[in-house]
């Protein structure tokens, strides 16, 4: 799987975003290292704060399945520029990925950017840190 796969992998689950409130539609895309993609759109909620953002839904979506061993993540969106994942999702995605995989930021405009899970979160608590 290229990045080009996977970034169109991403751009079919942002189709399925449920986005009443943004209408800010976002795909995200998760490659395992068995070759399995799983995919994730945004879903919101009357409630704000219930949003979860596509890359969170692709990884609970996956480990909830039992997968383990991340090799890439793919997000989209109708943005500027490659569209930046938040916060939250920066913290969800170091915690369950490999500090040095690759997160493929892209748009609907064909701007992609690359950043690694630690550009992205860098110095992330994770539960090595928590125990002696
Ligand atoms: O990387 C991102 C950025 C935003 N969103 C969602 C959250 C909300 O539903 C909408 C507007 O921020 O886009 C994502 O899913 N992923
Ligand atoms: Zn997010």
């Amino acid at each position: 799987m290229n990045i080009e796969s996977l970034i169109a992998e991403a751009k079919q689950a942002r189709e399925l975003a449920y986005v009443p409130y943004s209408k800010f539609k976002v795909g995200a895309a998760l490659l395992t290292e068995s070759g399995a993609v799983y995919r994730g759109c945004n879903i919101e909620n009357a409630a704000y704060s219930l949003c979860n953002c596509a890359e969170r839904t692709a990884l609970f979506k996956a480990y909830s399945e039992g997968e383990r061993e991340f090799v890439a993540l793919a997000v989209i969106a109708d943005a500027p520029r490659p569209v930046p994942p938040c916060g939250a999702c920066r913290q969800v995605i170091a915690e369950l990925c490999p500090s040095g995989m690759n997160v493929i930021l892209a748009n609907l405009k064909g701007d992609v950017k690359i950043v690694t899970v630690s550009e992205l979160l860098p110095e992330a608590f994770a539960a090595e840190d928590m125990h002696e």
